[in-house]
């Protein structure tokens, strides 16, 4: 018998195919075959990628066709099939939002009470109608939604944005948020043991691959008597490591560091008398 592989589905084409083929690498699997073939397995790790159209993709999950995919979860929202959320990935970041044409009076989502609103996502929009109590007439387009004011189809409209600027070309103004969205890895409720072994070994890699993104490996070199004062500034994952120099008075002090908080703390260290102080990229970071 030919052992078990984890089925993965990804985009075939489109915003979150480079991003999921990327993170894959990452987590050390090489795939042989290009995406002309549709479905392409790895060498040295037991999966199968998928590539399907994104919107297919949670039916595929639901019907255990694939065992998980990469998505947005804006998609698994609208198409609201059984499949889990199994790991943010912090990519594809967007928001469906709603808008209005530019100028015109918006006092909160009940402006919208009896409107035409232009969406590909009926179905999340319907959600935050009824939350918000509001009837409106929703017109599904699949494509090109903020063209809609324009031409008279719609009095507003609800897509994603993360920019703003096809907003802002279209003569569009953000109002209100519905959803905000991420990449994420969903997984079929038809699992089974074999696979999802394999798919916990996936998510242990990814979750290293994540975590070393914003982080950054710090040393420096500090005058020994000021080391305590410089490692007080640090957020380090335990503490801070720290080595005695060739050079009479001075040390090494390495830690681990967000990157947005190297920035706060970059004046201070120098101050103090942090010298020579580099930055270094972390591949993977094991938790
Ligand atoms: N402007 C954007 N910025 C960031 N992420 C986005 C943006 N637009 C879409 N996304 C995310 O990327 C996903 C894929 O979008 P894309 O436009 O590539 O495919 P699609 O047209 O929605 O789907 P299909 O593959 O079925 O044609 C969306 O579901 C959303 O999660
Ligand atoms: O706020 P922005 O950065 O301008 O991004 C928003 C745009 O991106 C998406 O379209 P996409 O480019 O994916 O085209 P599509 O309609 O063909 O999917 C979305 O539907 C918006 O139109
Ligand atoms: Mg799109």
């Amino acid at each position: 018998m030919s052992t078990p592989k984890l089925r993965i589905a990804v985009q075939k084409s489109g915003r979150l195919l480079d991003e999921s083929i990327q993170l894959l690498k990452e987590c050390g699997i090489r795939i042989d075959n290009g995406r002309d073939q549709l479905k392409a397995s790895a060498r040295n790790f037991p999966v199968e990628v998928l590539y399907l159209r994104n919107s297919d993709i949670p039916q595929y999950i639901q019907d255990g066709v694939a065992d998980i995919g990469i998505i947005g979860e804006n998609t698994v929202i609208e198409k609201n099939k059984d499949v889990r959320v199994v790991q943010q990935l912090g990519f594809s970041k967007c928001r469906l939002s709603l808008a209005t044409p530019k100028g015109e009076q918006y006092d909160g989502p009940k402006s919208l009470n009896g409107k035409r609103i232009a969406t590909s996502y009926p179905i999340s929009l319907q959600q935050f109608l009824d939350r918000e109590g509001i009837t409106a007439e929703i017109h599904e387009i699949s494509g090109s939604v903020e063209i809609a004011p324009n031409i008279g189809l719609a009095d507003a409209i609800c897509d994603l944005v993360s920019t703003g600027s096809t907003l802002f070309k279209n003569g569009l103004e953000e109002q209100d948020i519905v959803l905000k969205s991420e990449a994420v890895v969903a997984a079929s409720p038809k699992i089974d043991a074999e696979r999802q072994a394999i798919l916990d070994k996936l998510l242990f890699r990814v979750k290293s691959v994540l975590a070393a993104k914003n982080k950054k490996y710090l040393l420096m070199n500090v005058p020994t008597d000021k080391v305590s004062e410089v490692t007080n500034l640090l957020p380090g994952m335990r503490s801070p490591t720290v080595l005695p120099l060739v050079e009479e008075g001075w040390s090494s002090v390495h830690t681990v560091i967000a990157e947005d908080k190297f920035w706060d703390i970059i004046d201070q260290l120098r101050t103090t008398g942090a010298e020579g102080i580099l930055i270094v990229p972390i591949d993977k970071m094991i938790l």
